[in-house]
């Protein structure tokens, strides 16, 4: 379970996060929603120990992210924007870039077989192992990228923006596949988006960051009839309503 307590993080002036408090139940599915720069970024790298967050606290099974950093992020799997894969590396060796260095490091045919079954399980062949990312389309690039979040069997799983760039139908091919990998792993995943696609693919709750706060959680069953005017108005993409729009 993760639990967050009172975050607040500043740059210079700007207060970003001004008392965030969330909680992330073992195996449950939180989608983080909100407008461009409302922060989502921010939790997420603060919950990653890759911002130090002015106050508040961060506990994963009750213990502080922050005093066991290194322990943590073998135990966290992470997609990002864009996959962000090595572009010198093959798809294999960027699958299974973890258990080739660091404390997971396995024998090199060891870690080759765990990277070709990881990318089986997100529908890639073997003859994809020893192509280079560049050779990929897009939706095959998030693909390998959702394979080496898998590749350590992570107990919590980050997504970062996982549909950006790609066409609604192959959007629709990789919200399924994180679903279906998340539900199979019994992983806890956090995921942000402003995918409203997404949303409803991947999410057991919602919350929806606004003005450095959590301005609504609940079931996504609950998120259509929420009487929350902000929530309304992100989910169905109105420009008028409380949220101001930068035109
Ligand atoms: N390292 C940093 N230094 C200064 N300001 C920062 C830094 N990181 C983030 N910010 C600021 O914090 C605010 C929130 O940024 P963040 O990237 O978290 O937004 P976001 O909600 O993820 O937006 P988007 O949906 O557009 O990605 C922005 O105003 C941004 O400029």
């Amino acid at each position: 379970m993760i639990e967050i307590e009172g975050l607040q993080k500043s740059f210079g002036a700007k207060q970003v996060l001004r008392g965030v408090s969330l909680r992330v139940d073992r195996g449950e599915s939180l989608v983080v929603i909100g407008g461009s720069g409302t922060g989502k970024s921010v939790l997420l790298k603060c919950i990653l120990g890759l911002v130090r967050p002015d106050a508040g606290t961060i506990t994963v099974n009750g213990a502080p992210v922050a005093a066991h950093r290194e322990a943590f992020l073998g135990r966290f799997g992470m997609l990002f924007q864009g996959a962000a894969l090595f572009d010198s590396l093959t798809v294999w060796q960027n699958v299974a870039f973890r258990l080739l260095r660091g404390p997971e490091r396995r024998p090199k045919a060891e870690a080759r077989a765990v990277a070709v079954e990881k990318l089986a399980r997100v529908g890639l062949g073997p003859e994809v192992a020893d192509l280079f990312p560049a050779e990929l389309s897009g939706g095959m690039q998030k693909r390998v990228g959702l394979a080496r979040a898998i590749a350590t069997d992570p107990t919590v799983i980050f997504f970062d923006e996982p549909t950006t760039g790609l066409d609604p139908i192959m959007a629709g091919v990789i919200n399924a596949l994180i679903n279906s990998v998340v539900r199979e792993m019994g992983a806890t995943a956090i995921t942000i988006t402003h995918d409203m696609s997404s949303v409803r693919a991947i999410a057991d709750k919602v919350a929806m960051l606004h003005a450095g706060k959590i301005r609504w959680h609940g079931p996504i069953a609950d998120m259509d009839s929420t009487s929350d005017p902000y929530v309304h108005q992100f989910i169905h993409g109105l420009a008028e309503g409380p949220i101001a729009a930068v035109r």
